[in-house]
């Protein structure tokens, strides 16, 4: 279809995606997929809905597949649905078709109940999944099995060991068992790596999918088809031209109801250590070989391990960190009245090799700011032999905005339209929404799903990975920890701690005064 003159991609091209390695063909076959912690807040609000639109458009077919919920709370079936159906469609996207569907996908639903660490529960779970598998005349051992474990980490290692003993596919005949583990995978290397090894006495590597699921996101995935199919982008990208790089994140809404998870972890754990450091890996690697999984996992490790050897040499400095807590943070009962946990940071990382040597690396996280969003900002050196003496309007910067409202724009400078010959801050722009009107993004955890059902670990996170990124933060996390740095006061609804911006300007970032972009709209 065409719309406002370009050309619109249907999205049925997820089907046909040609760069995920050639090694990951469809399969097809009973799949049946288990999402433990199924009663909690991660599994109404991401893993149901987006299994729901895989459903929808086809990925998910109701002759082969039977969804199993599993957590400790004694619920029935119709408990479960009646938990998730209202996340299932949003508000905006719900058509009547979506809505139609919804009572299909719930029957699809069923619910046991159990502990994550007796034999019974587990028992019981395998001899549903089993009888299921017999109704859809599935052979043994040629099903899928696809266990989501949407759980606090401190119970992955019985959920993982009740599994290996009792839900596995019984033989291999062209059938699996993956299993899925969110973050955050530990606390600090130490305990990440004993996590590790536990899970990884049970399954192989190729059986283990760590998600993440910033990698999930539209404008996250297009980052090395921009870094490695455009020309324009390959001579700059990199110290002689670019002098800083952000990566933020920012929520205008505090814990609510997760403060005691969050006051175990604090926002470098949740946000930064996983999220962020992923989205500076695909800025700042060097181009993989090829486009298989294996290849573009290599490119990342290698990074990482460049700034973890660097940081065993010189650690993050912390003059260079801001930590911060709203106020109000601890009036949730179940955060300590006296905690320093952060709920905001500003940190610089620093890569020293020789694209980025001297380029700071600014990663900002804070909940309960003035504004959601989350983005890569690229600010490039200062045109040298200014004739247009328009320095101080701003510097070029590039900036991918990944969401909401996903858009790459760069602001440029350009001669004000009239007749005189001055100078104005501009941009080229190009919003996701206004140019690709026909398609709607897919949800992270519905992309990173399916990937776990077709096998493609490309954007899952390795274990050599996972250990090269708790080298980095660990001592700095120790520190905190140890109350060592303070988390600084910050208004909520603010842009977080004075100070930040302070550190961001020392860093080298020049704010543009006056220009703001502002998301088209149709
Ligand atoms: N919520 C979110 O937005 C996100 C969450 N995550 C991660 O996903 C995982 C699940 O998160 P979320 O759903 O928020 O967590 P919840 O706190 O909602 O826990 C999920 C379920 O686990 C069971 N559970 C909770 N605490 C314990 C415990 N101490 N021991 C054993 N079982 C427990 C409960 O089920 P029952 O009592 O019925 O067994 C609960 O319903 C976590 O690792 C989290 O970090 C990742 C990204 C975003
Ligand atoms: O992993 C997490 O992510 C969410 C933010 O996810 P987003 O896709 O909405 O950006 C965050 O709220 C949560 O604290 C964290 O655990």
């Amino acid at each position: 279809m065409e719309s406002g003159g370009w050309h619109v991609e249907k999205r049925a091209s997820l089907r046909n995606d040609s760069f995920s390695g050639e090694d990951n063909v469809p399969e097809t076959g009973c799949l049946s997929i288990i999402v433990l912690g199924a009663s909690g807040d991660l599994a109404k609000k991401k893993t149901f809905p987006a299994l729901f639109h895989l459903f929808i458009q086809g990925f998910l077919l109701s002759n082969e597949v039977h969804i199993f919920g599993y957590a400790r709370s004694k619920i029935s079936d119709d408990d479960l649905r009646d938990r998730i159906r209202g996340y299932l469609v949003k508000g905006k996207t719900a058509d009547s078709k979506q809505l139609e569907e919804v009572p299909k996908f719930l029957q699809l639903i069923k619910y046991v109940s159990g502990s994550y660490d007796s034999a019974e529960g587990f028992q019981k779970l395998d001899k549903e999944i089993s009888e299921h598998e017999v109704l859809k005349n599935s052979i043994e051992g040629s099903s899928r099995r696809l266990f989501y474990l949407a759980l606090p980490p401190s119970v992955y290692p019985s959920v993982c060991k009740m599994i290996k003993h009792y839900c596995m596919n019984k033989s291999d005949l062209g059938g699996w068992t993956r299993i899925v583990v969110e973050k955050p995978f530990g606390k600090d290397l130490a305990s990440a790596e004993t996590l590790s090894s536990q899970i990884g006495e049970l399954f192989d590597e190729p059986q283990i999918y760590r998600i993440d699921h910033y990698l999930g996101k539209e404008l996250v995935q297009n980052l090395l088809v921009l870094r490695f199919a455009n020309r324009f982008f390959m001579p700059l990208w990199n110290r002689d031209n670019i002098d800083n790089v952000q990566i933020v994140f920012r929520e205008d809404f505090g814990t609510e109801g997760r403060g005691g998870y969050f006051d175990q972890y604090g926002i470098i754990r949740d946000i930064i250590q996983n999220h962020l450091l992923q989205v500076l890996c695909l800025v700042a690697m060097e181009r993989p070989i090829s486009l298989k999984p294996e290849h573009v996992r290599d490119e990342k490790v290698k990074l990482v391990t460049l700034v973890q050897v660097l940081q065993s040499v010189l650690p993050i400095n912390d003059e260079e960190v801001v930590l911060g807590q709203y106020e109000g943070y601890t009036d949730d009962p179940t955060v300590p009245d006296h905690s320093n946990t952060p709920t905001f940071a500003t940190m610089v990382l620093r890569i020293h090799n020789e694209r980025w040597e001297g380029v700071p690396f600014i990663m900002k996280a804070g909940k309960a700011l003035n504004s959601r969003k989350a983005e890569i900002r690229v600010q490039f050196k200062d045109v040298p032999g200014d004739i247009f003496k328009c320095k101080k309007q701003g510097r070029n910067e590039f900036v991918i905005r990944l969401q909401p409202s996903e858009a790459m724009y760069m602001k440029l400078m350009v001669k004000t339209p009239g007749l005189e010959m001055s100078t104005v801050q501009s941009e080229l722009d190009l919003s996701y929404r206004q140019r690709y009107q026909d398609i709607i993004i897919p949800e992270a955890y519905e992309r990173l799903i399916l990937d776990t059902i077709k096998g493609d670990q490309q954007h899952f996170v390795r274990r050599d990975e996972l250990k090269a990124a708790w080298e980095i933060f660990t001592p700095l996390l120790h520190r905190i920890d140890k109350g060592e740095l303070k988390s600084l006061p910050y208004k909520k609804g603010s842009r977080g701690p004075v100070k930040a911006d302070e550190l961001l300007e020392k860093a080298g970032y020049v704010q543009s005064d006056g220009y703001i972009w502002i998301p088209p709209t149709l």
